[in-house]
């Protein structure tokens, strides 16, 4: 905690994108932390993406249940180790059950779609090391609309949600720091977004972590 003056509220700065500050508790940060490392590990570890333009991403991602790459799906690290992709944990499953809930509330939550019937099956890993950012995209390897849930741990950063038809303006810039929940459904399901810039070392040093994690939970739509 940073000893706000006031606890910093709910928001919904797009239609069906909620951000829910502070919404996981200390311990709940660490002990994803923790599962975060482990995940790291090889096979099937945290690595760097080359995309097809030749980039390189400065992010370094894992992936559990299916494995992302660019731009596609698998049940293998097809551009890493070749590794099957460690299995999605049901535990993170109900969490995002509960951070639905906690981002629309029990009714709202049936108009909202794949909300009803989500049955979240991927998850992704993504450090930030200080300097790392993300561009403008949208999460489009889904073949169902169901909700992003978007937890993000360590170091804050500048979190740009866009909007659904071009990478330019109109955008909106969030700030997201560590124990932050924020989902994006509904209208903004396939909006563009993106990390600008984190800010080093703003985290709680009790976490342990150097940098930022996010972890993105979806639902894929594939058998
Ligand atoms: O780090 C974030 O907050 C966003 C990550 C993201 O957009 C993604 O993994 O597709
Ligand atoms: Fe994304």
């Amino acid at each position: 905690m940073t000893g706000e003056l006031f606890p910093r509220e709910r928001s919904e700065p797009a239609p069906g994108a909620v951000l829910v500050p502070d919404w996981l508790g200390a311990r709940e940060q660490l002990d994803l932390v923790a599962a975060c490392r482990d995940w790291a590990r090889p096979p099937a570890g945290m690595r760097t993406v080359t995309l097809p333009t030749g980039g390189v991403m400065s992010v370094r991602t894992v992936c559990l249940g299916w494995h992302w790459y660019p731009y596609g799906y698998a049940r293998t690290v097809v551009d890493g180790d070749g590794a099957p992709v460690k299995a999605f944990p049901p535990e993170l499953g109900e969490l995002a059950h509960r951070a639905l809930t906690a981002a629309y509330g029990s009714t709202g939550l049936e108009r909202i779609a794949g909300a009803p019937d989500y049955r979240p099956d991927i998850a992704v890993v993504n450090h930030y090391p200080h300097g790392a950012k993300m561009g403008l995209h949208r999460d489009r390897e889904e073949r169902v609309d169901a909700p992003v849930v978007s937890l993000s741990l360590g170091d804050s950063c500048v979190f740009r949600l866009g909007n659904t038809e071009t990478r330019t303006r109109p955008w909106t810039d969030l700030e997201l720091r560590s124990g932050d929940l924020l989902v994006f459904g509904g209208r903004s399901r396939f909006a563009y977004h993106g990390v600008v810039r984190t800010h080093p070392d703003t985290a709680d040093p009790a976490l342990g972590l150097v940098g930022r994690l996010n972890i993105t939970v979806r639902q894929s739509g594939l058998a």
